[in-house]
């Protein structure tokens, strides 16, 4: 039988168990290939540390990545180290010198995805990266390939596992924000700087990568907007609650109804709880992929973490082992559409606004004055009056554009009356 010899790029979270995997299932993985895989080297930081839990033969790390890509004996390489540098010239190099690449970078993807693109094209090698977008579900496949005949108009999700289980835990278990992620950075699930997850930089990354895909069209993380979780305070989660809502950090992409424009954001929304994405409990992440002949297809699974990732990577190492045997690449990028993004301004959402107000009369009719003065329709009004005189009004209303909602946040600050704009968060799912 074959040898097909790959070379890992970190052992962290998700390398370690890509390497326990690749040990542990060898002869499955031969058989289905039809080739053996074997790991030529492992690239680590450090070398001092304990990883016989991987099952690896020692001697086969190393703090070289450099020298391992450009190895005459490697066949594929497996990028799991993260961040843009290294990682980007080491999976360049890997191609020049007929590598195939597998990787769930998608910080990386989001920035430079385009040129990784090219280069493979150029050197006539293989780039997959399910794992980059909602870990273990299969995702980016069907759209690259299943999907690929249909129109899709709308992808929108949860797909960041690490804000999700954030969320759920101040929902489910009131917990506080800094315990909860602390618990999501233990279980494997948080970015190596979480920063990136809580505000949003992550979901923005494969919102991205998701566009591009889905639409056909260019779209980097530049074209995102973007707003993190940091925000969300337990009063909103409760305030979501009283409402029959919870809230979620999602990822949109959709085609302006008129126009070829692209909108691609991700913020925090209240959604109410009798919609599927409502009960994505945990880091589990879930995506609705609407298209004009599918309908709308729901993708769900487990979205973060060290087994479920490497089980997507080791998907994607089996098809690159394959084409390679078979002397062929597998489908490469596809964005023809030059596609405009549509200003975030021009978004149209519900919101859930919340004020602390004086309780006196007069209070509610100049709070629904600057509504009216902005075309922004006003669904629901709800009062909560403290001891103190003091109150909490809760403005819920219909769809308005941004640049409206803007103009009204600016017209209520200005609001002798109105003491503090507390919260402004989109309604979506209804
Ligand atoms: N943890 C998760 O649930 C998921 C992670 N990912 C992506 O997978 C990649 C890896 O993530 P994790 O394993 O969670 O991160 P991690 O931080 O646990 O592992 C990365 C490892 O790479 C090592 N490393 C960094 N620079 C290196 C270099 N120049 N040479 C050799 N080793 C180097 C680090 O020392 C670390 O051990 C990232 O791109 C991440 O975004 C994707 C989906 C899910
Ligand atoms: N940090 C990411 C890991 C998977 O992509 C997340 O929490 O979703
Ligand atoms: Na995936």
């Amino acid at each position: 039988m074959n040898t097909l010899r790959v070379a890992l790029l970190g052992c962290g979270v998700v390398g370690s168990e890509i390497a326990r995997q690749m040990v542990e299932h060898a002869d499955d993985l031969a058989a289905r290939v039809g080739a053996r895989l074997e790991l030529a080297g492992i690239a680590v930081r450090r070398l001092d540390r304990d990883r016989s839990d991987t099952g690896v033969d020692p001697t086969l790390f190393t703090t070289d990545a450099v020298e391992l890509v450009s190895r005459d004996d490697v066949d594929a390489v497996v990028e799991v180290i993260g961040g843009i540098d290294p990682a980007r010239s080491l999976i360049l190099t890997a191609m020049e010198q007929g590598k195939s690449v597998v990787t769930a970078n998608k910080a990386l993807l989001a920035d430079d995805g385009f040129a990784l693109h090219a280069a493979a094209e150029k050197h006539d090698v293989d780039l997959y990266y399910e794992a980059a977008v909602a870990g273990a579900i299969p995702l980016l496949r069907p759209l690259r390939e299943s999907l690929v005949g249909d129109h899709v108009n709308r992808v929108l999700g949860i797909v960041n596992g690490t804000t999700n289980y954030i969320l759920d835990q101040m929902d489910t278990h009131g917990a506080g924000f800094a315990e909860a992620l602390e618990e999501a950075q233990a279980l494997g699930y948080a970015e190596a700087d979480p920063t990136t997850d809580v505000e949003g930089y992550d979901a923005a990354a494969k919102a991205a990568i998701l566009a591009g895909i889905a639409f056909h069209s260019p779209v980097t993380l530049a074209d995102v907007h973007r707003e993190g979780m940091s925000g969300v305070t337990a009063s909103d989660v409760a305030s979501a609650k009283a409402m029959g809502s919870v809230v979620k950090l999602l990822a949109i992409c959709e085609l302006a109804p008129e126009g070829d424009a692209v909108g691609v954001r991700v913020h925090p929304a209240m959604i109410p709880r009798e919609h599927p994405l409502a009960g994505v409990r945990g880091a589990y992440n879930a995506v609705f992929v609407e298209a004009e002949y599918a309908g709308q297809l729901m993708f769900y699974g487990p979205g973060a973490g060290g087994a479920p990732t490497a089980s997507a990577v080791l998907g994607d190492v089996v098809t690159v082992a394959r084409n390679r045997l078979g002397g062929v690449t597998g489908p490469g990028g596809s964005w023809y559409a030059e596609r405009p993004v549509r200003p975030t301004g021009e978004t149209v959402t519900r919101y859930h606004i919340s004020l602390d107000v004086a309780d006196r009369p007069g209070v509610l009719a100049a709070v629904a004055a600057v509504f009216a003065e902005q075309g922004v329709s006003i669904e629901t009004v709800r009062q909560r009056t403290e001891d103190s005189g003091d109150a909490e009004l809760v403005v819920v209303t219909h769809q308005a554009t941004d640049d409206a909602l803007s103009a009204t946040v600016r017209g209520l600050t200005d609001l002798a009356t109105v003491r503090d704009v507390m919260s402004v968060m989109r309604v979506e799912g209804e």
